[in-house]
């Protein structure tokens, strides 16, 4: 990709890599998603939501993605230029290819669950051609969506890029943000997320994440870290949704993150905005433990909320959410 000349290419904290997409939220609540006849639109997509969140938090962020080019892409580089994202590597794709959808049903305030259209999307067109290996240079950190290696050509962009910041001491998250939906075995899933998680400085996922990773059931966090500690990872966080977190660090250390219990609106969303939370206040020189309260907050603040990326909270939201629990 051809970036322009003399355009100056920012020093980034964060470059997220995956899908950007629409979600539509159910606007009708303890319905099915048979009787739910109304819905509201939102950017979606666990890296874009990300990165909203993260530039949302102050953080001077980008995405590489690629998106439809039709209204719906339109509306999601708006957004996202609005949001504070860096978007000059999110492409539009050439073949008329579409933007994922992701509907939601909200059942209850402990049951919700989504709908993927994912059929053929642009995000997973995502291409080495379409990014210069620059601009991840250029940034601090880089964060890949465990979605992005389910097919080619994103996959092979997901592992060059995880190289190329490899190659150029840009740190390595690896989200490993599974969804059942384009992946074609238990076996395909578990060999690309292993590479991808072995080659990263930070893995976070949900228990349920690391097992598909192993293709185990039943793994200990223990016996899963253990097993990434052979390569490259330094810290690895454990999700336990309303039981909270965990993050082990390779001396050994392992640190319990608290949840902040809330009025819930939908459990959804809950993930992305840990990551953007944790990743924050890892940026900010804060330590594990206070990166996993950011964390935490910041998911509370979103399950309280209608979206997953409009939804992200400011520092002092976050902050004011853990003083009151503090004090
Ligand atoms: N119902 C909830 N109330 C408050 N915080 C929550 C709730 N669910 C999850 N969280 C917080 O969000 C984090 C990530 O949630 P989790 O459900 O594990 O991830 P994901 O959304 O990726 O499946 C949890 O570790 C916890 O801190
Ligand atoms: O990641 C997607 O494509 C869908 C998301 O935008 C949606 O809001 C969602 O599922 C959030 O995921 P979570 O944060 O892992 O709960």
């Amino acid at each position: 990709m051809d970036l322009g000349k003399g355009l100056e290419i920012m020093k980034k904290n964060l470059i997220t890599f995956g899908r950007a997409a629409v979600d539509l939220n159910a606007t009708e609540y303890n319905q099915t998603m048979e009787e739910t006849m109304t819905f509201s639109k939102y950017v979606g997509g666990s890296p874009a939501n990300v990165a909203i969140g993260t530039a949302k938090l102050g953080l001077n962020v980008g995405m590489i993605a690629k998106v439809s080019d039709d209204q719906h892409g339109n509306f999601v580089l708006d957004y996202m230029e609005k949001s504070g994202v860096d978007t000059r590597c999110i492409t539009r794709d050439t073949e008329g290819r579409k933007i994922g959808l992701t509907f939601t049903e909200i059942k209850s305030p402990q049951e919700s669950s989504i709908l993927m259209y994912r059929d053929n999307v642009a995000d997973l067109y995502l291409d080495v051609t379409d990014f210069d290996d620059e601009y991840i240079q250029s940034a601090e950190t880089l964060l890949v969506s465990g979605t992005s290696l389910s097919q080619s050509p994103s996959r092979e962009a997901a592992l060059h890029a995880i190289e190329t910041a490899k190659q150029n001491n840009v740190e390595v998250i690896v989200e490993l943000d599974y969804r059942p939906y384009t992946w074609k075995s238990d076996v395909e899933t578990s060999i690309y997320m292993t590479t991808a998680a072995r080659r990263a400085d930070v893995v976070i996922g949900t228990r349920d994440e690391f097992d598909v990773l192993e293709n185990r059931e039943n793994q200990s966090d223990e016996e899963s870290v253990k097993n990434l500690f052979q390569y490259d990872p330094k810290l690895i966080v454990v999700k336990h949704g309303v039981k909270g977190s965990k993050a082990f660090t390779k001396e050994g250390e392992v640190i319990e993150g608290d949840v902040y219990k809330t009025k819930v609106l939908k459990t959804f969303g809950a993930g992305d905005s840990f990551a953007s939370g944790f990743i924050y206040a890892l940026k900010k020189n804060k330590s594990i433990q206070e990166a996993l309260k950011y964390g935490s907050a910041a998911a509370s603040i979103v399950v309280s909320r209608h979206s997953s990326s409009d939804a992200m909270p400011t520092v002092e939201d976050i902050e004011i959410l853990i003083q009151k629990h503090e004090g």
